[in-house]
């Protein structure tokens, strides 16, 4: 199930400086999707109603007349239409999530068991503070709910990991600007063109009109690559060899507006950090852009592979300073061990995660649910 974007209800007063180019969503469109799946409910360990932890009763209780109720989070079910995905996502993050899961195989939570736990997450990439922090909690609930088994501290660290993820989530939103025009920015081969294509065809397939711009104009194979998405499609694209990046957005931007389009999508240049002039240029591109509309571009999203890891961070940061992102594409998820790098993010960056892609077929790319990521990286 198509579960991409909401569009936002026509209801909703639009911010937008000249309301009689605002118009209401298309009819084609489908109305504003309820979340895919119900929100997570992040049960905390509410040690407030935990029994307290058993003490041995004067003359000799033993065994399971010990044990006492816990309170330990139990996952709800995921949504049907999202099964197909979750499949998808599991196998995705395997690489990452064996290791941390092989942590909880052992018979008792004792300090062995935090260690090893300290160590995968680190070794997950998921950085020294969001492992503290996970580590943290993980100890205070288990404490809280008199948890003795591993598995019951791993259902802990899955609804941990759902509340810092949590934040993250965000749906993309189209119809309160007509187009909503959307950048994508990223360093080279993080996969902006192929998200781009997969976004395209979902949101083409849900009736939105789509006007992709090849923005970068130095290499003949992403302008095709992207002309062949659009063919696929059906949709749109302003390309030029080797002309300005700015002026085709700026071009884009124009036409779309003109031709009444529901989504302007603007594929640039893949480009380092440390390449500042580069990084000017997409500024330029995002000035020229608000020349052709004012309100625009009203997303700004950087396309972070899910394998650089840690250097991920210092790429949200770097096109964040330059460019004020509003969201985050993570890719590449499936050949990763790496994975743990959205937990980083989230306490350190949180820049909300539209999507999260685990390969390189169309239904690879997903919206990104917190409590999913976490339910299939320790499943
Ligand atoms: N395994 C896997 N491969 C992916 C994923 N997303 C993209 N790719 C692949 O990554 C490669 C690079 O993708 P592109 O979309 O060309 O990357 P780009 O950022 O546009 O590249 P430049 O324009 O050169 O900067 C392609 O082979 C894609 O098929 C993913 O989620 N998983």
């Amino acid at each position: 199930m198509f579960s991409f974007f909401r569009k936002k209800p026509a209801a909703t007063p639009a911010p937008a400086p000249e309301p009689a180019q605002v118009q209401a969503p298309t009819p084609t469109l489908p109305p504003a999707t309820p979340p895919a799946t119900p929100a997570p409910t992040a049960a905390p360990a509410a040690p407030a109603s935990t029994p307290a932890p058993a003490q041995p009763a004067a003359g000799g209780l033993i065994g399971s007349a010990l044990v006492q109720a816990m309170d330990i989070p139990v996952a709800p079910p995921v949504a049907p239409e999202r099964q197909g995905w979750m499949t998808r996502l599991t196998a995705g993050l395997r690489k990452t999530g064996s290791n941390i899961s092989q942590v909880f195989t052992g018979a008792q939570i004792d300090d062995a068991l935090y260690e090893e736990l300290e160590t995968a997450l680190l070794m997950a990439d998921t950085g020294v503070k969001a492992t503290e922090h996970l580590l943290e909690e993980v100890k205070r609930r288990v404490k809280a709910s008199g948890a003795t088994r591993p598995v019951q501290a791993k259902n802990i660290l899955v609804d941990s990991l759902t509340q810092l993820l949590k934040p993250l989530e965000k749906p993309l939103v189209i119809g309160q600007f007509q187009p909503t025009v959307i950048m994508v920015a990223g360093v080279n081969g993080a996969g902006k063109t192929t998200s781009i294509g997969k976004l395209t065809k979902h949101l083409a397939g849900e009736g939105a009109s789509v006007l992709l711009a090849a923005a970068d104009t130095f290499r003949a194979a992403a302008r095709e690559q992207l002309a062949i998405w659009a063919d696929r499609n059906m949709v749109e694209i302003v390309s030029q060899a080797g002309g300005d990046p700015a002026a085709v957005s700026f071009d884009a931007v124009t036409a779309g507006r003109a031709r009444g389009k529901d989504v302007v999508l603007v594929d640039t240049a893949g480009r380092l950090p440390t390449q500042l002039h580069l990084m000017e240029e997409l500024r330029k591109i995002k000035r020229v852009v608000q020349k052709a509309d004012a309100t625009a571009p009203h997303e700004v999203l950087l396309v972070i592979d899910g394998n650089t890891g840690q250097n991920a961070l210092a790429q949200v940061r770097a096109f964040d300073a330059a460019l004020q992102l509003t969201g985050l594409i993570v890719t590449k998820l499936d050949g990763t061990a790496k994975g743990g790098v959205l937990a980083a993010i989230a306490q350190e960056k949180p820049v909300p995660v539209y999507f999260i892609g685990v390969g390189e077929q169309l239904e690879d790319l997903e919206t990104f649910d917190a409590r999913e990521f976490a339910l299939a990286l320790l499943s």
